[in-house]
């Protein structure tokens, strides 16, 4: 949260824009007036109590009659009762805005992610954008707005009320509080932004190392290198330690050299006061209604500090909520097709980024229902790209990709994902358990039918050895890679969509098991329209096609005995793999 980031005019947008997320919403500008009234009214209640409290004091020193003193006798219980409930009123009506503010902003966040993104924006920054960065909403309003409002008013009041007593002591009040509320949080803000360029990248780099330490235990402990990547853990702690106890002086300094201005001004107000001759009476309630007006302001150096942070995480929201999605809806789109599905691809060219070589470059292959498809190629041919585009969540540069004879741009992306879709590159299970894990491709679906899915994708003694109700773990650490694989088939074969993609199941797994699930996952796809990514070839003689890319184009194209027969990609790889699999059979 501390980065660099100047207070300039840049960065006032930012502000602005975060404001106006706040005040934009319904109803909330009434919210926000009646905390900003609450945190005044009770700063100035403390303001009125203390100068009631010192008018009482040394006038009842004087021992004038009761009734001279009765007005101010009410006036100090007034105050004093006005303050706390005022105050309580403030915290209930500044978190309520605040808190409001903050759901919005996160609702309003959750939002903008919700349409497929391109890469770049997931994984820990986005959980900090999330998390961490919509609280900037709401200490931009209960710690810098509300505090920074009631503060003026009552340094206003403050100066008022010394006006009108001894005019001198307003000219030094009004200086006093220049320094404190206005000269100190610039410094302190100028200087926030300088330490935390510093700071930023020194807590980057720990929670680099502390990461290094913690995904790389076992490679550490493998090769001994535990010592090493201790020392540099140890000494990015010890550096960022550094820099944060330089800032911390830093702020110490500003908080004290508030309270010192404020003593200086106190000291002052009564010297010129007494000096002049104004009476005890006055000078007392001059002095302490100086004291209590510097209360609301001394906080503002830590606030003004906050503030650069406040602007940096406003400025992430706004980046994530600037990002276009990858895809975007039509304003009306049009009704889905329903099954049974035709998918054409025609010439299709995809570019993740302009300028780059084209990931898909005139790619057609046609998906009628019931047909199987096998995607073979290279690494980085294109093949996950082909699958991200028929699932919208790339969009195509040129050429058409059409269901039913309906133009994809046409549909709601949601309802192409809906339709075709399957099983991804990289199966995540989550922390809930095996039963839940399943259900999420099927909220609906009854016992049998979670067991079919699971006998069908060839799960049931894992299951049974297992039990549904067992948690599964974080990041599927309890999961092998097959019985992960063999998961998410079930989940797609549950979810059972009118187009199955099958994004390399076999990946990453040993060469029995992998065998073994290519072999299920043929069986099981048999009659249904799929479009399978492997690197594998054996049981590629079941599908109906099989497409070759290498850099973003079919360079073959044919069924499995034509092309083991053809020169070329297909029959090399096939060999090699007759080659490599032939000791162990
Ligand atoms: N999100 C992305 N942003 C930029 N480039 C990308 C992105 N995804 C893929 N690419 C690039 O597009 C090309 C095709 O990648 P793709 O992942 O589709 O290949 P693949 O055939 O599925 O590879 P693999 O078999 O290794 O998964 C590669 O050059 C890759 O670097």
């Amino acid at each position: 949260m501390n980065q660099r980031e100047p207070i300039d005019g840049a960065t006032r947008e930012p502000v602005r824009d975060g404001l106006r997320s706040l005040i934009d919403l319904a109803g909330m500008h009434r919210r926000l007036l009646l905390a900003g009234l609450l945190a005044t009214a009770a700063d100035l209640a403390s303001l009125g109590l203390i100068a009631a409290s010192a008018y009482l004091i040394t006038r009842a020193a004087e021992q004038p009659p009761l009734t001279a003193l009765s007005i101010a006798i009410v006036g100090v219980r007034a105050f004093a009762t006005g303050r706390g409930v005022f105050r309580y009123g403030e915290r209930l009506a500044g978190h309520d805005v605040a808190l409001r503010a903050q759901a919005t902003t996160r609702e309003r966040l959750y939002q903008a992610l919700i349409p497929a993104r391109p890469p770049g924006q997931r994984g820990a920054d986005l959980l900090t954008r999330m998390v961490d960065d919509t609280d900037a909403v709401q200490d931009l309003l209960v710690r810098v707005l509300l505090p920074g409002v009631a503060a003026a008013v009552t340094g206003v009041a403050a100066i008022a009320i010394a006006a009108f007593l001894y005019p001198v002591a307003a000219v030094v009040l009004l200086a006093g509080l220049a320094v404190a509320g206005i000269l100190l949080p610039g410094l302190a803000t100028a200087a926030a932004t300088r330490w935390s360029a510093r700071i930023a990248p020194a807590r980057a780099e720990l929670a680099a190392r502390v990461a290094d330490l913690v995904h790389g235990a076992a490679d550490l402990a493998a090769y001994g290198a535990n010592p090493g990547a201790l020392a540099a853990a140890r000494a990015a702690d010890a550096r960022l330690a550094r820099l944060e106890r330089g800032q911390w002086w830093i702020n110490a300094t500003t908080s004290g050299a508030g309270m010192l201005v404020q003593g200086l001004t106190v000291v002052l107000v009564t010297l010129l006061a007494q000096a002049a001759g104004v009476d005890r009476v006055a000078t007392a309630v001059l002095a302490l209604s100086a004291l209590v007006a510097f209360e609301p302001v001394l906080p503002l150096s830590a606030a003004a500090e906050r503030l650069t942070g406040i602007v940096a995480a406003l400025r992430r929201l706004r980046e994530v909520r600037a990002t276009p999605p990858a895809v975007t809806a039509p304003a009306s789109p049009a009704p889905p097709p329903e099954p049974p599905l035709t998918v054409e691809v025609r010439d299709l060219v995809v570019r993740h980024a302009p300028g780059r070589a084209p990931a898909l470059d005139g790619v057609s292959l046609t998906l009628t229902p019931g047909k199987r498809v096998a995607l073979v190629g290279p690494s980085g041919a294109g093949k996950s790209t082909l699958l991200a585009a028929l699932m919208r969540l790339v969009d195509h540069e040129s050429g058409r990709i059409l269901i039913n004879g309906i133009d994809v741009r046409d549909l709601d992306p949601e309802d192409v994902r809906a339709r075709i879709t399957g099983l991804t590159q990289d199966p995540y299970v989550f922390r809930a358990t095996l039963r839940d894990n399943l259900r999420l491709a099927g909220p609906e679906a009854g016992d049998e039918e979670l067991a079919e899915a699971v006998r069908r994708a060839r799960l049931e003694e894992w299951v049974a050895r297992t039990g549904w109700d067992t948690e599964l773990g974080e990041d599927a650490r309890t999961v092998s890679g097959g019985q992960l694989q063999r998961l998410a088939l079930a989940r797609a074969l549950l979810y059972n969509p009118p187009v199955l993609l099958l994004d390399e199941p076999a990946e990453a797994l040993d060469e029995v098991t992998a065998d073994a699930l290519m072999a299920d996952l043929l069986d099981v796809t048999h009659g249904r329209t799929t479009l399978l990514v492997t690197h594998r070839l054996r049981g590629l003689d079941q599908v109906d096609e099989i497409v070759v890319l290498e850099h973003g184009r079919v360079i073959q194209r044919g069924r499995h005995e034509d092309l083991v027969a053809t020169p070329g990609y297909y029959r090399d790889l096939w060999r090699a793999e007759e080659l490599t699999s032939r000791p162990a059979r």
